[in-house]
């Protein structure tokens, strides 16, 4: 006996989808899965039937992932201790070897059977792939609040992207393949480079004027000092709540990133929470939307 009220609930949720489904049609979705946002195996699985769904719509979807906490994990069981300066993990050689093996490894592809389980074609890559992505070293710089001397942070390998090739990825546009990207990428001098995952997804979005980017994390949004979810960000206002202190540790440069998206010619950036089931969907094919829009 076929469900009829399940049915025709699914069919009215469809019709009220499909104005924003085909306003997104033949446009390249950037979603940024982050470590914190990954979760349980339900949550990775509801993950990737949003991206199995997005392809099914004629979207092009493009996932970036990180892995942060995955990362700290595999150093924790090797004996070795994770040290960050100003939100970025210091890495040193053999660091980079794990942050590799963890992030292109790993991740990458639980990521890629997730998605292919729900019936799509996804492919692992890092930006060593097809020449996809250079990086240099990063340059930090650090103001020491208690003599206020500004000093350079050695960082060890850990780079920012320099050039995105975007051939790859207009291919894969082209076929049945979902990018999965790793945020590890080679320099021109040859050493490979661990990047901040928002930074890296922040490239690509913009070599590929993406547009949406949405970046899935463990909070709702943007949270002001009531711990409110913040509809719309300005970056005047960004600005402000990060001087005021409400805006810290990793949200500081996650804003900065989707400020520099939008300047980089992507349409529209969102922060979510990757924990709410469907958001994804939630975010692109309703009326309300979720999460933090930033705006200029
Ligand atoms: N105003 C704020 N609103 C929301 N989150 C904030 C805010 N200020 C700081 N945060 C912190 O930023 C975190 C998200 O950044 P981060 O941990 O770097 O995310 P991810 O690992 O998903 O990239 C939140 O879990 C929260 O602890
Ligand atoms: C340089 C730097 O800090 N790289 C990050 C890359 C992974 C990442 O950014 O993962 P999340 O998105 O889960 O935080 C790291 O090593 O943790």
């Amino acid at each position: 006996m076929p469900d009829t009220e399940a049915f025709s609930r699914d069919a009215a949720i469809l019709a009220q989808a499909l104005p924003y489904m085909q306003r997104y049609e033949g446009k390249t979705v950037v979603v940024k899965y982050g470590g914190h946002a990954m979760g349980d195996l339900k949550l990775g699985q509801g993950f990737a039937r949003d991206i199995a769904l997005l392809k099914q719509s004629k979207v092009n979807p493009i996932v970036v992932h990180g892995g942060g906490p995955q990362i700290a994990a595999m150093l924790a069981k090797l004996g070795i201790e994770s040290k960050f300066e100003g939100g970025l993990r210091v890495t040193d050689q053999r660091t980079m070897e794990i942050v590799e093996m963890v992030l292109a490894g790993s991740i990458n592809k639980e990521i890629v059977a997730l998605i292919n389980a729900e019936g799509e074609w996804a492919i692992g890559l890092c930006g060593k792939d097809g020449n996809m992505v250079f990086a240099r070293k990063a340059e930090k710089k650090f103001r020491d609040p208690g003599s206020n001397i500004e000093r350079v942070l050695d960082l060890g390998f850990v780079g920012e992207p320099i050039e995105v090739d975007r051939t790859l990825l207009d291919l894969l546009a082209r076929s049945e393949m979902i990018p999965v990207i790793a945020p590890v990428a080679p320099g021109r001098d040859g050493a490979t480079y661990n990047i901040n995952a928002d930074t890296f997804a922040g490239a690509i979005a913009g070599s590929l004027g993406a547009k949406r980017l949405l970046f899935l994390t463990d909070v709702d949004g943007v949270l002001d000092k009531d711990k409110k979810l913040i509809p719309e960000l300005s970056m005047r206002e960004a600005k402000q709540l990060i001087a005021e202190g409400v805006i810290s540790g990793g949200m500081i440069p996650k804003v900065e990133t989707c400020f520099e998206a939008l300047d980089s010619g992507v349409e529209g950036v969102v922060i979510l929470n990757g924990k709410t089931p469907h958001v994804v969907l939630v975010e692109l094919f309703t009326e309300h939307g979720a999460g933090t829009l930033l705006v200029r």
